[in-house]
């Protein structure tokens, strides 16, 4: 581990660009990104269909290369990692939280969130604190094919976090729940950014999504092209507002 550890943001992003190449065209995914996320933020990644998003989430997540800038999580170079150590890493550093859960149908929610984590003397403890939390004891022994949507979410956010890692990285996490549910797991994920200084980086389509964030970074063609804070009203046609306003601006002043 880097020896700048203690002193760095749990997140920075520099300069980053990625291109495709499909046949004879080439497409560029992102175009000098630069972003950095302190200890306790919630980030919501917004913009149009093929704008970069989920490009990004995964070069934050070391699951896609990058041709140039470097992402950096708790100080650590993630380019400077070899397959197995980037693995590694990434395990105890990053936890992962998808559109469509991912959770292993054969297994209960309890061996569900406790599959990514080392076993330890105190890992069932942190199994029930986790469990806990995120107010699932009394579906520990359920399988996800009997939990409903949101409580799918809930085992896999939980999941994410039995390593503490320093960062949760979240693609779409409300696109398959209803709006109950979906706004739930925003409030337990802008919870959890509080209670556990957790940074958090999010991507969404929707303003509901959106307004639980303490930034929201809007992407365009690859590039984040402008930032703003939602107001705290909660309240989601000022966010597409602001949003909308932001994405229309022409490049040259934004
Ligand atoms: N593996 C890949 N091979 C080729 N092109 C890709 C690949 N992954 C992404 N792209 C292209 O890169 C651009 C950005 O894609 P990305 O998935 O990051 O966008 P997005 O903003 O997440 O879109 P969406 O909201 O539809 O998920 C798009 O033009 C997409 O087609």
């Amino acid at each position: 581990m880097n020896s700048s550890t203690q002193t760095s943001p749990p997140l920075v992003v520099e300069g980053v660009c990625k291109q495709f190449r499909r046949s004879q065209s080439v497409i560029t995914a992102l175009n000098e990104v630069d972003l950095t996320a302190e200890a306790g933020e919630f980030i919501v990644i917004m913009g149009a269909s093929g704008s970069g998003k989920s490009t990004l989430l995964h070069a934050i997540a070391g699951l896609t290369d990058v041709d140039e800038g470097k992402v950096l999580v708790n100080g650590q170079d993630l380019s400077q990692l070899s397959d197995v150590q980037l693995t590694r890493f990434r395990g105890k550093e990053i936890g992962l939280v998808f559109q469509a859960f991912n959770l292993i149908s054969s297994l209960t929610a309890e061996d569900n969130i406790r599959l990514p984590a080392p076993s330890s003397n105190d890992l069932s403890k942190r199994v029930d604190q986790v469990l806990g939390r995120l107010n699932l004891q009394d579906r520990r022994l359920h399988k996800p094919g009997a939990l409903s949507g949101g409580e799918q979410q809930r085992v896999a956010i939980a999941r994410a976090l039995i390593c503490d890692p320093a960062i949760l990285l979240a693609d779409e996490p409300t696109g398959s729940l209803d709006f109950d549910a979906g706004q739930q797991i925003c409030q337990l994920l802008h919870e959890l950014s509080r209670e556990q200084g957790r940074t958090i980086v999010a991507v969404t389509h929707e303003p509901n999504v959106a307004m639980w964030a303490d930034r929201v970074v809007v992407m365009r063609d690859g590039k984040n092209i402008a930032e703003f804070t939602p107001d705290g009203s909660r309240d989601p046609q000022e966010v597409a507002m602001q949003y909308q306003g932001l994405l229309r601006r022409p490049m040259e002043t934004v």
